[in-house]
């Protein structure tokens, strides 16, 4: 968990690459159902797509907790979900989650971070002009096409997203809390982040490494 441009998505690939996690993050999940053939699922869930906004807890929970059956065998790393509680109540009936990790980034760092951010809007590759950069300035590193920037991760936009996240947040975070899994990490850089969150990990999940291996689920 973590807010917008705390680097969720930078850090979580790693922990899974790391550990050999099947990772599976949520908002990439919602784009793929979105951008598939038409059903009455991907219509919805793309109608909130467009308008960057939360797809309802029942539709989301609907399509992942299936999802999830399909990796159980595995351990897996979830990126973006749960995000509301009523998602983390639905998941907690179907398992008992091992670790929650929330990044605590201060929002200056935010701001900086995604007004320096860049994507390829056809894969969702996301590089960062000064953390990791495209090899050729304003292109895609696998297509070439060109990268665009999000009206979303301008700082008025940011501010808004912000201040929805804590609210959203806050009781998922307390939930864990209570159940003892949470563990917080602050810092201005993943880089310097990434030591602490690894040895945490590798303290708890030992076994997963040699899992490393495993081909990805379809
Ligand atoms: N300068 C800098 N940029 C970073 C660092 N970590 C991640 N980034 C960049 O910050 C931006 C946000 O990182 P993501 O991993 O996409 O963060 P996220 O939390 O998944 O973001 P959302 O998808 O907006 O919720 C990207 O452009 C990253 O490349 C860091 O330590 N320093
Ligand atoms: N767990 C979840 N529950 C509901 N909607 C979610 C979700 N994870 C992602 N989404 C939706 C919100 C956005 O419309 C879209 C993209 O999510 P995102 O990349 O995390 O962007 P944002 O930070 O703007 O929410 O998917």
């Amino acid at each position: 968990m973590g807010p917008p441009g705390s680097g969720k998505g930078t850090i979580s690939k790693r922990i899974a690459q790391n550990f050999g996690l099947q990772y599976l993050s949520c908002a990439e999940f919602l784009q793929d159902i979105g951008t598939a053939n038409e059903t009455e699922a991907s219509v919805l869930v793309k109608s909130y797509i467009d308008k960057r906004m939360l797809v309802p807890d029942h539709v989301v929970t609907g399509l992942m907790l299936p999802r999830l059956e399909q990796l159980s065998g595995h351990s897996w790393l979830l990126e973006g979900y749960p995000r509301t509680l009523g998602q983390a109540r639905a998941l907690n009936e179907l398992c008992q989650l091992d670790m929650v990790i929330s990044l605590n980034i201060p929002y200056e760092t935010l701001r900086e971070r995604l007004s320096d951010k860049w994507i390829h809007p056809a894969s969702g590759r996301v590089y960062n002009m000064t953390f990791n950069p495209p090899r050729v300035k304003g292109k895609d590193d696998i297509t070439g096409e060109a990268l665009v920037q999000s009206e979303d991760d301008k700082p008025e936009a940011l501010m808004t997203r912000l201040r929805h996240y804590k609210d959203v947040a806050k009781p998922v975070l307390d939930l864990y809390k209570s159940q003892g899994i949470l563990h917080a990490f602050s810092g201005t850089d993943t880089d310097r982040i990434w030591p602490y969150m690894n040895s945490i990990l590798s303290a708890k999940l030992p076994a997963q490494q040699s899992e490393s291996h495993l081909p990805p689920v379809a």
